[in-house]
């Protein structure tokens, strides 16, 4: 488990992705079968282990912590499977026994029995370290959440071992974890895995942002940039006549399982892109004036469910507003320009079940005094801004100059106070560095109580860092295990996209992209916003 719980632990602090694909591959090129395919599944998302369920975990929360710590660090942590793996005591000997290996675990955790699931885990989280009882409980809990996606581990594998990453793809959805016959293709000594019988994802066409406004509107189209998922749809029929449908997410992840609603309206041989959403009245109108879209905080429920229940899928239907199509049931439509792949689209509209699917419409304006103005009255209708695509442009993968551009509504920001701290992780390990902050409950800034409403740690430079660093270690009112609670007089300026409702945090808000925009040192905490305040902005 060390080497696979040093490889979480150092994926969650690196941002570039080819930092990431190298930690993957070093990691997969040094372990040995069968651990590194457990691993590989682990960070496809694809180790379905029955799992260990929220009621064990509350007993084991009950039997260990001290019930009023616990409760103060998982609010601050977020994370229960985390605020375990930290606040779990060393064990006081030196235990006896050999360092256990990431099948083990997933072999103990597969074969957990109702009587002694509690012993297990915890003689399992007494022989490991901090990291490695993260790795066991995020592994137990689901997902692992370190910031890789489904494709990224696949292009970190296929790039180790010198494979084609759309190749690698092709074979995975037949194989089973921990994928004897991948890793013996990969080694060289096994031939290539058969391609299972479906459809296959291929890579998005990304957009850059808009910096300047000099694009020449004749050459571009706008559309709205909506505030949903972005899903590639796949339907295609086998040799045996019979058809598949799967839907992919922006990372590559199959995502099928999620939205079966939407699945089950797919059954036209094709690939189409566009943006999944739940039904709802905030995005405007259409599904043919039907009604619009919900917010994104609607859609977030129905994410991450791998069963969906009937009653979600009658509350929350799901749909998706189509704005390509990359191959029509015949021919490969890529290479076309945007001009000509929109109209096919259009063509292909009607062969689809109009419960489920609409189009994107294109925004029309002579310039962009028009469109900005356009833009502008975005915000009430929760969409994200606008998209920039040029007409001749074909469909190619990734970001490319000049191409698609987003164009953006301008974040929101809020000054909130500073509640608690903890140290960060890798570089900023030596400093507090992950801030939770609050608004002010009551009408007016400075009545009522601070209630938490995000966690930042990311926006500020290594010089503001040691500034807020002092702060913490110079107001410090209360500690809870690796937490800090601080003196109520911080005032940060936070950039958020968006902010809606959430059970996550007691004041029943949560924002999307925290950031720290500045550090208020000119604003006395009392002056910072209100909940109240807050609540306006939620979509
Ligand atoms: N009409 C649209 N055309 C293309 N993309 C759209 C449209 N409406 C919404 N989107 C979303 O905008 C994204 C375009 O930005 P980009 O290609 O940079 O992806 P991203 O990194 O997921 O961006 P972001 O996080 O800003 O949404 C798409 O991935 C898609 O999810």
């Amino acid at each position: 488990m060390h080497a696979f719980a040093q490889l979480l632990d150092s994926l969650i602090y690196t941002r570039s992705r080819n930092a990431k694909l190298k930690l993957i591959g070093d990691y997969l090129r040094a372990t040995p079968d069968p651990d590194r395919g457990w691993a590989m599944a682990a960070l496809t998302g694809d180790l379905d282990l029955p799992g260990v369920k929220p009621a064990l975990l509350r007993a084991l929360i009950e039997e260990r912590f001290d019930p009023v710590l616990f409760r103060m660090s998982r609010e601050y942590v977020g994370d229960t499977a985390e605020t375990i793996a930290l606040l779990w005591p060393e064990p006081a000997g030196v235990v006896e026994a050999a360092p256990l290996s990431v099948s083990a675990v997933v072999d103990a955790l597969m074969h957990l029995s109702r009587s002694d699931a509690g012993g297990v885990l915890a003689g399992m989280l007494d022989r490991l370290d901090a990291e490695e009882r993260f790795a066991l409980l995020k592994m137990a809990t689901g997902s692992l959440r370190v910031g890789v996606s489904s494709r990224l581990a696949k292009q970190a594998l296929a790039d180790a071992f010198g494979l084609d990453v759309d190749a690698v793809e092709e074979v995975w959805h037949g194989l089973e974890p921990p994928y004897p016959t991948l890793f013996a293709w990969a080694e060289g000594s096994g031939e290539q895995p058969t391609p299972a019988d479906v459809p296959v994802f291929r890579p998005f066409m990304l957009a850059h942002p808009l910096e300047e406004l000099r694009v020449d509107l004749s050459d571009y189209v706008a559309e709205w940039k909506w505030d949903g998922i972005r899903v590639q749809l796949v339907h295609v029929v086998g040799a045996d006549g019979h058809g598949e449908t799967r839907l992919y997410s922006r990372t590559g992840d199959d995502v099928t399982r999620a939205f079966p609603d939407v699945a089950a309206a797919f059954r036209t041989p094709g690939v189409l892109d566009g943006e999944l959403m739940v039904k709802g009245d905030v995005q405007g109108g259409t599904l043919e004036d039907g009604g619009g879209a919900a917010s994104f905080n609607a859609l977030q429920q129905r994410l991450g469910r791998k069963v969906v229940s009937a009653k979600m899928l009658e509350e929350s239907p799901a749909f998706v507003r189509l704005y390509d199509i990359l191959f029509d049931g015949t021919e490969d439509l890529r290479a076309l320009g945007w001009n000509e792949r929109r109209a096919r689209l259009e063509a292909f509209m009607p062969r689809l079940d109009p419960d489920r699917f609409d189009l994107s419409a294109v925004v029309e304006a002579e310039d962009f005094t028009v469109l900005e103005a356009i833009r502008m009255g975005a915000r009430d209708a929760a969409i994200e801004g606008m998209m920039l695509k040029r007409r001749d442009a074909p469909y190619v993968a990734g970001r490319r100059a000049g191409l698609w551009y987003k164009w953006k509504r301008d974040p929101l920001t809020a000054d909130c106070v500073m509640m608690y701290a903890q140290r960060g992780n890798g570089r900023r390990s030596s400093y507090y560095s992950d801030y939770t902050f609050g608004c002010w409950t009551g009408g007016a800034a400075g009545e009522g109580e601070l209630l938490p409403v995000g966690k930042a740690y990311q926006g500020i430079t290594d010089e503001e860092l040691r500034q807020l660093d002092r702060f913490v270690r110079h107001h410090t009112t209360n500690r809870f295990g690796p937490v800090r609670e601080v003196e109520r007089s911080m005032v940060l300026e936070i950039a958020f996209d968006s902010i809606h409702e959430s059970k996550r945090h007691k004041s029943g808000l949560a924002m999307r992209f925290p950031r720290i925009a500045r550090i208020r040192t000119d604003k006395p905490a009392h002056e910072a916003d209100t909940i109240e305040g807050l609540r306006k902005l939620v979509t």
